[in-house]
């Protein structure tokens, strides 16, 4: 069996159902992704090139360069926008930014003991990263997944982003605005996927906030005076192992976690920006109607001049006429 067990993953309340495991050369995998529905795709080799990549080899091949290393007092790594925070905002973050080279990277994990912060790294894959490793990334399967961006119809690369994990980490519930092809190099990660059709479930902060795209429920302590409706919330779940490649389609919220007790994880993603849609179609895809939610919850703040002053124009708009 794989090479992990149950233990290894963390304990929630949330139902969930299995993802498609197919192989990359099963027609079902094209209509899967066209289709906008996630599917753990297996033997592409995509990165069988790189499976060497582990933290002595990136050492040696990245020591000093300076990396995106994030800090957390706890297991859990919630993205925020620097840019969404406002002077008088009082925002304080659990995990935070701090950059530093390679090798003080890989010593801190080495020397790493409970208590201490955790450190994620989520590194932009570009071709000033060092010759060894360029020469490496040109060698993953290329072919393959440009087949699937065509196939697809999905928009262009923007870019791979190197994840460097403990055992243990949590990204939280989010969302992108883009296509995803996630990657795994060495060690499991267990993935809970929600369809945009959850959105109602899983209340992401306000498009202004700095937490904008994330899930405000706390899986590990979930609030449901706050938050009643994640009660129903129903995911799907999956273990990515080294070689696999999921598919995270856009606007899906996605939890992410690298088994406990399982040593580091090393992952590469694939954005894609999404394609450029013909013509609109009714009824209105789910994905599309948060991207109209999106749009509304701009407008509003642009308009009013203040963030602050959307949600209580939604409510005058809504109770009473519209509830
Ligand atoms: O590939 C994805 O989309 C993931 O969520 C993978 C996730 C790390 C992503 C970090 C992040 C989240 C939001 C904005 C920018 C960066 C993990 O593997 O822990
Ligand atoms: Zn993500």
């Amino acid at each position: 069996m794989a090479g992990w067990n149950e233990s290894q993953l963390r304990k929630y309340n949330i139902k969930v159902d299995k993802i498609p495991t197919l192989q990359y050369d099963d027609p079902k995998v094209d209509s899967l992704l066209s289709n906008n529905k996630p599917v753990l795709i297996k033997g592409s080799k995509l990165v069988s090139q790189v499976l060497k990549w582990d933290l002595d080899y990136l050492a040696e091949h990245m020591n000093s360069i300076c990396c995106n290393v994030l800090v957390s007092k706890n297991h859990k790594f919630k993205y925020y926008d620097q840019k969404k925070i406002t002077p008088n905002m009082t925002f304080k973050p659990i995990s935070r930014p701090s950059p530093m080279i390679f090798s003080e990277f890989a010593k801190k994990i080495k020397d790493w003991k409970k208590g201490d912060s955790r450190l994620y790294m989520q590194q932009v894959l570009n071709n000033s990263i060092s010759q060894r490793i360029v020469s490496d990334f040109v060698m993953f399967n290329w072919d393959w997944i440009m087949s699937k961006q065509k196939v697809c119809k999905w928009g262009s690369l923007t870019s791979n982003l190197l994840l460097i994990a403990q055992e243990g980490n949590v990204t939280p519930c989010h969302y992108d605005e883009q296509q995803n092809m996630f990657a795994s190099i060495r060690g499991y990660k267990r993935f809970i996927l929600f369809p945009p059709s959850e959105f109602e479930c899983l209340y992401p902060h306000p498009v202004h906030h700095p937490y904008d795209r994330q899930s405000q429920v706390d899986f590990d302590n979930p609030d449901y005076i706050k938050f009643p409706k994640f009660k129903e919330a129903c995911g799907y779940e999956v273990i990515v192992g080294p070689e696999d490649v999921l598919y995270i389609p856009m606007y899906w919220f996605h939890h992410v976690e690298s088994l406990m007790h399982g040593g580091c994880t090393v992952s590469v993603n694939f954005w894609f920006k999404a394609g450029s849609v013909e013509k609109i179609e009714y009824p209105l895809l789910d994905h599309q109607k948060m991207v109209i939610m999106r749009n509304v919850e701009k407008m509003l703040a642009e308009a009013l001049h203040d963030p602050n002053e959307v949600g209580n124009m939604l409510n005058t708009i809504v109770l009473g006429r519209y509830t």
